[in-house]
C-alpha cells in the first residue's frame, strides 16, 4: 500500500536520503531502524509531504504523493506522530484530539463524536484528563494524546516516529503495548524507533538504513535476519 522507489531528499545541498526503497503492505508493522541522523526522520517526512523529494516515487495505494502537499496526504489517510509529539500549548487534551477530527473535514458531527469516544475507549487515562491542559500530562500521556489525535483522524496507514523517546521503562511498555493492540486491529504501521530488540518482537519486517540508504532489509522473525542486522548496527 505503501512504496518508496529510490527516493532522493534532500536538505539545501546536503542530499540526506540517497536512493531508499521500502515497502509497506496491508497489517504489516515495518521496522525502519539505524543509527542517529542516518535519515530514518527524513524519510517519515518525505513520505508525510513536509518534505518533498528530489527524486524517485512516494507512492500511496497508487497515488503519487511526490506533489502532494501534507494536508492532503494526511487526508489521503497517512496519519503522522512526529518525534516531538506536538501537543499543543493551551489546549486541553479534548481540545487537542478535536483538531485531530478536523483533519477529517467531510466526516458528519455525529461521526466525529463516535470516533471521539471509541478513542477515548483505547485510552481510558486521556478519557479521565480530558479537561486538563496537554502539556500538563506526563511524557507517556503526552505520547498517547499524540498517538490518538492521530487516530480520530481515522488513518489506514501510522508512521510513528521515536514514540518511546525519553520515557521511562514501565512507559516504554505501555507505549508498545499500543503498537501492538493497533497491530492486532490491522493497522499497517511503518516504525521508526532505537530500541530495535523491543521493536522486533511487533514488527513484522526491518529495514535498517546507512548514511541515507538502506543496507539490510529482513524479516523480524527470521533469526538469520536479526543477525544480520545485529552486525549492521550497534544494538
Ligand atoms: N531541516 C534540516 N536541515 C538540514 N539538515 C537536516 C534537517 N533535518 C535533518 N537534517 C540532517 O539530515 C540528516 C538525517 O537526519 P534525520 O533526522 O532524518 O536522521 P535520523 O536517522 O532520524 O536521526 P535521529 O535518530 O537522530 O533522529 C542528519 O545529518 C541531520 O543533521
Amino acid at each position: 500500500m505503501l512504496e518508496l522507489r529510490d527516493v532522493n531528499t534532500h536538505y539545501g545541498l546536503s542530499h540526506v536520503l540517497q536512493g531508499v526503497s521500502l515497502s509497506v503492505e496491508p497489517g504489516e508493522v515495518v521496522l525502519l531502524c539505524g543509527r542517529n541522523g542516518v535519515g530514518k526522520t527524513t524519510t517519515i517526512k518525505t513520505i508525510a509531504g513536509w518534505v518533498k523529494p528530489s527524486a524517485g516515487v512516494v507512492q500511496f495505494n497508487g497515488a503519487s504523493l511526490n506533489e502532494m502537499e501534507s494536508d492532503r496526504i494526511c487526508r489521503l489517510g497517512i496519519g503522522l506522530v512526529p518525534e516531538d509529539r506536538r501537543v499543543f500549548p493551551g489546549l486541553t487534551v479534548e481540545e487537542n484530539l478535536q483538531l485531530g477530527v478536523l483533519q477529517c473535514p467531510r466526516r458528519s458531527r455525529a461521526e466525529s463524536r463516535q470516533i471521539l469516544s471509541q478513542v477515548y475507549d483505547q485510552f481510558p487515562r486521556l478519557r479521565e484528563r480530558r479537561l486538563q491542559m496537554g502539556t500538563s500530562l506526563s511524557g507517556g500521556e503526552q505520547q498517547m494524546l499524540a498517538i490518538a489525535r492521530v487516530l480520530v483522524g481515522a488513518p489506514k496507514l501510522l508512521l510513528i516516529d521515536e514514540p518511546t523517546e525519553g520515557l521511562a521503562p514501565i512507559i516504554v511498555e505501555e507505549i508498545f503495548a499500543i503498537i501492538e493492540r493497533l497491530k492486532s486491529e490491522g493497522m499497517p504501521i511503518l516504525l521508526v524507533e532505537q530500541n530495535v530488540h523491543r521493536a522486533l518482537t511487533v514488527a513484522t519486517r526491518f529495514y535498517a538504513l546507512e548514511r541515507g540508504q538502506v543496507v539490510l532489509q529482513g524479516n523480524a522473525k527470521s533469526t538469520d535476519d536479526r543477525e544480520a542486522l545485529n552486525k549492521v548496527i550497534a544494538v
